[in-house]
């Protein structure tokens, strides 16, 4: 059969992706891949400078494609970039991953919860200006694919990271039995 990974995390910016899959990963003993960072790579500079000197367009273009080739070759742990999912064909092949028994996990998180996760930290170009009234535009917008592309929803307000990733391990091994 072919590589796929043990699981896919969703979900808007400071739901944890990154921090929660870090130790999902280290938990279950496997690597742990980051479309941003691949996005990175292969552009050569960080996401605020690819948005500034190419557009947003072009990230999404090479999010995109970072997106198909993890999917395709990652066996570990995978998380997207928050916006990642509104592709089309991210999410058909986000739906192929899921019809062949694959984990996709939307870490969820409130406003109030997000807000302090990633009000302060420039990293984040969409949120820019207004991170507030930013995230929560991008989560209306977004919510309901999030909940459409995943197969695990997991609440992440008022919880530490390690034991958001303990919840979802032990849903994976529910549902992944060795
Ligand atoms: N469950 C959590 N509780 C508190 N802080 C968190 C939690 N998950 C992540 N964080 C913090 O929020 C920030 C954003 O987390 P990150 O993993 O980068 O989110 P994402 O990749 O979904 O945008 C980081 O500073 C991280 O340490
Ligand atoms: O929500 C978005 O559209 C984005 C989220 C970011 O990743 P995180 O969700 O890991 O912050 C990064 O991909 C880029 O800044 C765009
Ligand atoms: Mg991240």
């Amino acid at each position: 059969m072919s590589a796929r990974p043990l699981a896919v995390l969703v979900g808007p910016p400071g739901s944890g992706k990154t921090t929660v899959g870090t130790h999902l990963a280290r938990g279950a003993g496997v690597a742990f891949r980051d479309t941003d960072q691949d996005v990175e790579a292969v552009a050569g500079k960080p996401i605020t400078e690819i948005f500034v000197d190419d557009g947003e367009p072009a990230f999404r273009a090479l999010e995109s494609a970072a997106v198909a080739t993890a999917l395709a070759e990652h066996e570990g742990v995978l998380a997207l970039g928050g916006g990642a999912v509104l592709d089309p064909a991210t999410q058909d092949l986000l739906a192929d991953y899921a019809a062949r028994g694959g984990v996709v996990v939307f870490l969820d998180v409130t406003l109030a919860h997000a807000a302090p996760r990633v009000g302060f930290n420039q990293s984040r170009p969409l949120l820019l200006g207004n991170p507030r009234a930013r995230w929560a535009a991008l989560m209306e917008e977004r919510r309901p694919v999030y909940e459409r592309v995943s197969t695990l929803h997991v609440l992440t307000d008022g919880r530490e990271p390690e034991a958001v990733a303990e919840t979802v391990r032990e849903s994976i091994d529910k549902e992944l039995p060795a």
